[in-house]
């Protein structure tokens, strides 16, 4: 067969949109994508990628990838979090921070805009999103403040800050094309990473075990960030439902490697284990779209991580 032949100038290559919950990162995803999501999931060595889209024409594609645990930081501290920043943006092209125009700069982008800090040869770019919600004084000052907090910040030994600062909107899609040029201009030239027929629009089950895993992480991280895996092992979407209400039966065991680490993960009375189990399934839900039944079971694999035949099940 012949190989599928690309432009020289073909860019392809991973931008990850960090900021804080409710930035507007998955809405601009999806807009930037289509109405179809691919979603896909990757394993290199070094980090887990969750893909959450792919934009693809006939001179790049963007792939857009998700940082799981930059932007829930609450219980991360000192190394542990210079680690997790360069284990999970290392690799990516560039760094989109997403920040709405309507609301005021808070400790939570100040934070992440610190963490971005550490990347040296990353160009990060900011999105002002939802642009449609305010004024053009009001967007004038936050674009302002954007500027400073890049300078401030991001560059604290020089004024450079944020390499762009793009406002969007995804309703009524304001600038969502120029997004997808700036992003793109920042990849390097390469055929495409990813080959059409290796894109789905199904979401697997490797996403949604990556889903419940970040879940478990933003409590536990301090206790156990590495000892932790989880296995989907159903999924299907529940018979005899109306149409307009889909449901997804997930079940899945999260393993850990020792009964303490279990009893940390089921918390008091199971509390520990519900608060997980309610923020995967509203994660997941929202990368369905349907409603979602999920069922946790937590399990003991003695090191997991050294033994190979736990890690062939645990799909690694
Ligand atoms: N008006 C308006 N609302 C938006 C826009 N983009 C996102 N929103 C709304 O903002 C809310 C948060 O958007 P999400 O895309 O879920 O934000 P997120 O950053 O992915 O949030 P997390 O998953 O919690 O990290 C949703 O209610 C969106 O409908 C926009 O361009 N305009």
């Amino acid at each position: 067969m012949m190989p599928t032949e690309h432009p020289e100038h073909y860019r392809s290559g991973f931008v990850s949109l960090v900021g804080r919950p409710n930035a507007g990162k998955s809405t601009l995803t999806n807009a930037m994508v289509g109405t179809k999501v691919a979603i896909t999931s990757s394993k290199p060595q070094t980090t887990r990628r969750v893909i959450r889209g792919i934009v693809s024409t006939e001179d790049h594609q963007l792939i857009l990838v998700d940082t799981p645990g930059l932007h829930r930081p609450r219980t991360l501290l000192g190394e542990r979090l210079n680690d997790l920043v360069a284990e999970t943006l290392s690799g990516m092209d560039a760094v989109a921070m997403c920040i709405p125009a309507n609301e005021k700069i808070g400790p939570g982008d100040r934070f992440i805009t610190e963490q971005l800090a550490q990347l040296n040869n990353t160009p990060v770019i900011a999105l002002v999103t939802k642009v449609d919600t305010v004024t053009r004084g009001v967007l004038a000052d936050q674009l302002v403040a954007v500027q400073q907090l890049g300078e401030e910040l991001l560059t604290p030994d020089s004024d450079e800050g944020f390499v762009e600062i793009v406002p969007v909107s995804v309703k009524g899609d304001v600038q969502v094309d120029t997004v997808v040029d700036v992003l793109t201009a920042y990849l390097p030239q390469s055929p495409p990473l990813y080959p059409d027929g290796e894109i789905t629009d199904e979401p697997d089950d490797v996403m949604v075990a990556e889903l419940i895993r970040e879940a478990a992480l933003e409590d536990v991280f301090d206790e156990l960030p590495h000892s932790l895996a989880v296995v989907v092992t159903e999924m299907e979407e529940r018979e005899g439902q109306p149409d307009d209400e889909p449901i997804t039966d997930i079940y899945a065991q999260i393993y850990v490697e020792r009964d303490s680490q279990k009893g940390i993960i089921i918390g008091k009375g199971g509390a520990q284990l519900r608060s997980i189990g309610q923020r995967a399934r509203k994660s997941i839900r929202k990368q369905l779209g349907t409603s979602v039944y999920l069922d946790l079971v937590v399990k003991v694999a003695k090191e997991w991580q050294r033994n190979p035949k736990h890690m062939n099940r645990l799909g690694f």
